[in-house]
């Protein structure tokens, strides 16, 4: 589908062929992302790993991102962190036992945590907790919102100096919040000479911000360790939260798939002891779990959109440069063509066809992380988190849903592909014993 919105033409690709064409035959011209206005604000004029263009600025960053973070030995050493952050979760729910809970915001405070820790060595505690984190939810839901709603300026480039829809100006606000946040931590850290206690990412950045190429000029700018920041928090924290919220719909609309699953956990983990990641790669039932959901919900149900890098001509039909290019994941992950039952959730299907659970950007009809050099960046980490957390919560507590509340998958469409209406579910402590082992 070909759309002309103002200066810009968009085309919305809705196959999994045309998108292999896009993503693996043309990967060098489709690698660079669609800035957006907002974008380009927000990320300090683009310098970061997802709105640089393919080149030697997003290699640079990529790298560091990959390297420092995202290696297994990386992931390794940081377990701590992840533990402590599942644990305080489990706690907290532990606390609100018996009541309503909102799934979603629980879990955005515990991945913001978790990378806090990896990032900066300091997650949010005590009333920080209930202060920061919120704050910081409600604002990355409006950068998800600001950045779905269609923008005069990036249509009508000429028109962006006056910001007619007063998105820039909102976004600049928020760009001020999270600046100061950064400058404080990163101000902080320099007051003890950059010799802080953890080898975490902000130490690795300072010290490589010294090592100076020519003798003067810092290899990192304080912006680019900035941007770096910005990416990591707003493409963890979204995007994991939503994936564990519709997983946990999906079990709790689907009893025995629950069932099933938690059996399994006791079966590997057992009843006196606590989920670890060790437990995870035993976990197979729960992958597929996982794995279904991201096909019925993908959580980035356009991919961030490419531009093509110069004209070119894909299936017979001529895409200018600069188009913006979407890929429609929510369409291509239910082709009857491929899928059995299509539109029924049924995680079985990746026990009986294990192929077709490769989301590493090979199988084009499963492209839930993307596809090419531009796959994300932290899917290691996500999947890690993501089975991690959904073990423990249904290890750890029996799910209930509010007599009033409906069950329903009706779904929001944006950058990220949020639930219409937040699941809210009570959490019923399972193994009384272990609470106090968390
Ligand atoms: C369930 C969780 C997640 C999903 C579904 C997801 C999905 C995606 C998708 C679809 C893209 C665009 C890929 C493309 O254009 O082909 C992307 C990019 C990216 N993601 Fe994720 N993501 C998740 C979690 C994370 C986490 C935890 C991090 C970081 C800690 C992260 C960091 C990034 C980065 C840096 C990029 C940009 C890569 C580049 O432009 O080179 N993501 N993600």
């Amino acid at each position: 589908m070909r759309l002309q919105l103002g200066r810009k033409i968009c085309i919305v690709i809705s196959s999994a062929s045309l998108a292999k064409i896009i993503l693996k035959d043309n990967d060098a011209i489709f690698a660079n992302h669609d800035v957006l206005a907002t974008s380009k604000i927000l990320l300090y004029g683009g310098i970061d790993i997802v709105f640089s263009p393919n080149g030697p600025q997003w290699r640079k960053m990529r790298k560091i991102f990959v390297h420092q973070l995202m290696s297994n030995a990386s992931l390794d050493a940081c377990y701590a962190l992840r533990q402590q952050g599942v644990r305080e979760m489990v706690k907290d729910v532990h606390s609100k036992a018996g009541s309503p809970i909102d799934i979603s915001e629980q879990m955005f405070i515990m991945v913001l945590n978790i990378t806090m820790s990896m990032v900066w060595g300091a997650p949010l505690l005590g009333e920080e907790r209930n202060s920061i984190g919120p704050e910081f939810r409600r604002l990355v839901k409006e950068v998800v919102e600001l950045a779905s709603t269609p923008n005069i300026s990036d249509f009508f480039p000429v028109l962006a100096p006056f910001d007619l829809q007063g998105i820039e100006s909102k976004t600049k606000k928020i760009l001020l919040w999270f600046d100061q946040m950064f400058e404080s931590v990163i101000a902080g850290r320099m007051k003890v000479n950059g010799k802080g206690k953890n080898k975490d990412l902000l130490q690795f950045l300072l010290e490589l911000r010294h090592q100076e190429d020519d003798g003067s000029t810092p290899c990192l700018s304080m912006d680019e360790i900035k941007a770096l920041f910005m990416d990591i928090l707003l493409a963890a924290t979204d995007t994991s939260a939503t994936t564990v919220e519709w997983t946990m719909t999906e079990m709790l609309r689907h009893p025995a798939k629950m069932r099933r699953a938690r059996e399994e956990i006791e079966e590997v983990v057992g009843n006196q002891n606590i989920v670890e990641e060790s437990h995870l790669p035993k976990l197979i039932y729960l992958d597929a779990v996982i794995k279904e959901t991201l096909r019925l919900h993908p959580t980035v149900p356009f991919l961030v959109p490419r531009n093509p890098s110069k004209d070119c001509c894909i299936a017979g039909y001529t895409i200018p440069q600069g188009s913006k290019i979407l890929i429609n994941l929510w369409k291509i992950q239910r082709d009857p063509e491929v899928w059995e039952n299509p539109l029924e959730f049924e995680p079985e299907r990746f026990l009986k066809e294990p192929e077709k659970g490769d989301y590493h950007g090979n199988f084009f009809y499963f492209l839930p992380f993307g596809s090419g050099r531009r796959i994300c960046a932290g899917l290691p980490l996500a999947e890690r988190m993501m089975k991690y957390v959904l073990a423990t919560l249904l290890h750890s507590f029996e799910w209930e849903i509010p007599i009033e509340v409906e069950l329903d998958v009706s779904e929001r469409f944006g950058i990220v592909m949020k639930k219409m209406n937040p699941l809210v579910a009570i959490p019923i402590p399972r193994l009384a014993t272990l609470g106090q082992s968390y």
